[in-house]
């Protein structure tokens, strides 16, 4: 067994408005470095509200979570924006790319933030993830300059760039054609293999989550098997 990077212990999530909806009933999660995984479920059974609270991005909620060892209840946004851009790699469905921003700045935007590395390094850096992920003759386009695969290799460049220990993704490939969404998954399987990054993605796809190590299946706000 590897180490754990992200459990999630007991968590409960509600909405209120209009009416009280338990969105997560119980959740207990663990995810083990080097693991792909994927999370899926009908539409409604919670698999977004999840990862937004896996992420830290949503902090409303009660029970626990701890990023590689460390809780993450009780610390300020400030903080979790830090661990955040630090540890997690996100990658949503929609790119979020600055537009008018080139290719390589968009990269080389959350190691700046980051302030671990000189700029010239972070440069060299998101050169290096464009070259791995086959796009380093687009590093001076900007980014409304690109198709939506290629926006997609930007984000998981970008998602890349502070070597996080989790990559996490909302529907990544749900926007993309046939052939845009085999090139993103074969992109994370290589991740996966060649990098023993652990990425947990959220997918109603089943094909592309039955070439994972793990489905995670949710339903009504639980999880009904895919458990460690
Ligand atoms: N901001 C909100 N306010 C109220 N209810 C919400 C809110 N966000 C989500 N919900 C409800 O919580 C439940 C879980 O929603 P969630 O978006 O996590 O599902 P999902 O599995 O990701 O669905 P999809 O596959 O359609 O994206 C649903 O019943 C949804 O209507």
């Amino acid at each position: 067994m590897g180490d754990i990077i992200l459990e999630a212990r007991n968590i409960n999530k509600y909405f209120h408005d209009p009416v009280e909806v338990k969105a997560l009933d119980d959740i207990c999660l663990s995810v083990r470095k080097g693991e792909f995984a994927t999370i899926t479920g009908k539409s409604g059974c919670g698999k977004s509200t999840l990862l937004y609270i896996l992420s830290t991005m949503d902090t409303d909620y009660e029970g626990e979570l701890l990023i590689d060892g460390e809780p993450m209840n009780g610390k300020s946004e400030a903080t979790l924006a830090g661990i955040r851009n630090g540890k997690i790699g996100f990658v949503f469905q929609f790119h979020y790319l600055l537009n008018e921003f080139s290719v390589l700045q968009n990269v080389m935007l959350p190691g700046l933030k980051l302030n671990r590395f000189p700029p010239g390094e972070v440069e060299n850096r998101a050169m290096a993830r464009l070259d791995q992920l086959g796009i380093r003759l687009l590093a001076k386009r900007k980014a409304y300059q690109l198709s939506g695969g290629e926006k997609q290799r930007v984000a998981i460049a970008r998602a890349l760039i502070n070597d996080p220990c989790i990559i996490m993704g909302d529907e990544p490939t749900g926007n993309l054609d046939k052939k845009n969404g085999e090139l993103v998954f074969n992109i994370f399987r290589d991740l996966a293999a060649d990098y023993l990054q652990t990425l947990l993605i959220v997918t109603h796809d089943e094909t592309f989550a039955s070439r994972t190590d793990r489905t995670i299946r949710m339903e009504d706000g639980k999880i009904m098997d895919g458990q460690l």
